[in-house]
């Protein structure tokens, strides 16, 4: 536990960004110190080797997505270290090609994420990876754009989950989050 206490000591707080009534957690201290940074990426593979992936019938994962634009952060290390795909999920016309999209709700606005249309083969399984959960509206498009395309996501990461919004109750798989916040 002393490296969550010790990722949690990081992350700062900034009220009223980017909207009144907003309390923003910022986490790029923790990718501005190397230790914290490492620490980070530890603890995630950690608990994807000896949780997520002892618990998947196929016993691997095969695609990591990161979700546009902080997810792009953490995604592409993870599944380096885990031999794994990477897939981004990206904000509405920034991807070549056939995509596949889907519209959803956040903390504080409305978005369109969309995938490249063969970035995921059916019956690959996956894991999405994000910096935070505030109301799960942007993970929950990530999983469907998943499912159109027959993938399994196992789980969904986060550094942050803000349980006050309860997002991780609309998810179609589990929540992981190293650190929880009530406010
Ligand atoms: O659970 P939700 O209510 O959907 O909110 C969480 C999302 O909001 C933030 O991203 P944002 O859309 O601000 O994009 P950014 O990473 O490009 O700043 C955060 O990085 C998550 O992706
Ligand atoms: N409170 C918050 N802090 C940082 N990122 C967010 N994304 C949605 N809500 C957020």
């Amino acid at each position: 536990m002393a490296d969550v206490e010790f990722i949690k000591s990081q992350l700062t707080a900034h009220p009223d960004f980017p909207k009144k009534g907003i309390v923003f957690l910022d986490i790029f201290p923790i990718l501005r110190n190397p230790i914290a940074f490492e620490t980070l990426i530890t603890h995630f593979i950690h608990h994807i080797t000896s949780h997520t992936i002892a618990a998947a019938p196929s016993k691997k994962i095969d695609v990591v997505v990161g979700l546009d634009a902080r997810g792009f952060l953490l995604g592409p290390i993870i599944a380096l270290r885990l031999g794994a795909a990477f897939v981004p999920v990206r904000k509405q016309g920034k991807l070549p090609g056939q995509c596949v999209s889907a519209s959803y709700e956040k903390e504080y606005g409305t978005d369109s994420f969309e995938m490249q249309a063969d970035a995921i083969k059916p019956g690959q399984t996956v894991i999405v990876v994000d910096d935070l959960i505030a109301t799960g509206g942007s993970a929950t498009a990530a999983g469907e754009l998943i499912a159109k395309q027959g993938g399994k996501t196992l789980e969904y990461l986060f550094i942050i989950e803000l349980m006050f919004l309860k997002g991780g109750s609309k998810l179609d798989a589990p929540v992981y989050s190293i650190v929880q916040s009530d406010d």
